[in-house]
């Protein structure tokens, strides 16, 4: 049987610094089940972080309902923070303590025994490769290290609830690999619930069974990544070409393709969709050799993420234009 362990409905939060009114989510309903690893993807200024810090109980909704971890949400915060864990995006180590102790002493705020929350500490450490580092202060670890620290923390009270913000920023691909085997782990192992965003379009469809897309403060999307990149519909066409002189004539001529939608030129690349790659593949190879343009390279494919990004946001995930600042704004609930 399925248990719900995030229920919203409505949830909203508007930040309001003088006559200014930020819409910053507006109305969000989201399901979660346990066991779930569960993907929160949007461009920057999209709300995701105000959207997990009121889910952590770090700020209070201006509207709307959620039980999280069996506990309502506005009725029962203590209750809510002692089933999860959080990880936010800047970290909660202090920089002149000793990494083991920031562990320990978190754990033990949870009623773990210090002999239970060293060697859970201690195994984490392994696994998160921060081995030899225990007596370390984190001011003097690299970023990445901080980063491994501060996921250790969120992660050693073992609460049934992790949410992630960003939680790979920052991580050489190795220690994002290892990150990702952690969380399958923990969810395997035991069952824990992980909700995370990420500006990583392939770390969402490796790592996570659903995808929820944010954008402007709403849910515009969800599905497990495969079902999203159907909803694109298609192929994607990419050719890239010898002589870059000769893209536009292999843009026009990709453009004829039965049901192509307008070709984009990338440097010495054409990308393209059509409805089925393969049949359009044959055409366009007969078509480039009778226009006698000489290839590099030739593929179809089908639709990723990014595309499905794109389609559905009109953005990328790191689009500067799309961010709005937050910086010095102050935090006021409008009712
Ligand atoms: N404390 C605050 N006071 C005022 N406005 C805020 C505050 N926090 C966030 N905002 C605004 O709310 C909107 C959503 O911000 P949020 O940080 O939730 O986005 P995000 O999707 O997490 O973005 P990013 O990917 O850049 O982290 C933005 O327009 C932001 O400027």
């Amino acid at each position: 049987m399925l248990t719900t362990v995030i229920h919203a409905r409505g949830l909203a939060r508007t930040f309001r610094k003088k006559k200014q009114e930020i819409h910053a989510v507006v109305g969000v309903d989201l399901d979660v089940e346990a066991g779930e690893i569960v993907g929160f993807l949007g461009p920057n200024g999209a709300g995701k972080t105000t959207t997990l810090r009121m889910l952590t109980t770090l700020l209070e909704p201006t509207a709307g309902t959620a039980t999280v971890a069996g506990r309502d949400l506005i009725a029962d915060p203590v209750g809510v923070r002692r089933r999860i864990g959080y990880v936010s995006q800047s970290g909660s180590t202090y920089p002149d303590a000793r990494a083991g102790e920031e562990v320990v002493d978190h754990a033990r705020l949870y009623g773990m025994t210090t002999a239970e929350a060293t060697e859970r500490g201690k195994r984490l450490f392994r696994e998160l490769d921060l081995d030899g580092l225990w007596e370390r202060q984190p001011k003097t670890m690299s970023g990445g290290q901080r980063r491994r620290l501060d996921i250790a923390v969120g992660l050693v009270h073992v609460p049934e609830l992790v949410f992630l913000d960003e939680p790979t920023t920052g991580l050489d691909p190795q220690a994002r690999a290892n990150l990702w085997t952690h969380i399958r782990a923990l969810r395997e192992e035991r069952g824990t619930t992980v909700f995370l965003t990420t500006h990583y379009l392939d770390e969402a469809d490796a790592l996570c069974d659903r995808i929820l897309v944010i954008d402007h403060g709403a849910i515009v999307a969800s599905g497990t990544p495969d079902e999203l990149k159907s909803q694109v519909g298609g192929d994607v066409l990419t050719v890239t070409v010898e002589r870059s002189e000769q893209v536009g004539e292999v843009a026009r001529l990709m453009g004829q393709l039965r049901g192509a939608e307008a070709p984009q030129v990338l440097d010495d690349r054409v990308v393209g969709r059509v409805p089925h790659g393969g049949a359009a593949l044959v055409e366009l190879v007969r078509g480039l050799d009778r226009a006698d343009i000489t290839i590099s390279g030739i593929e179809s494919r089908r639709p990723s993420l990014d595309d499905v990004f794109l389609g559905l946001t009109g953005r990328s995930l790191r689009d500067p234009e799309s961010s709005a600042p937050a910086g010095s704004l102050e935090e006021v609930t409008v009712r």
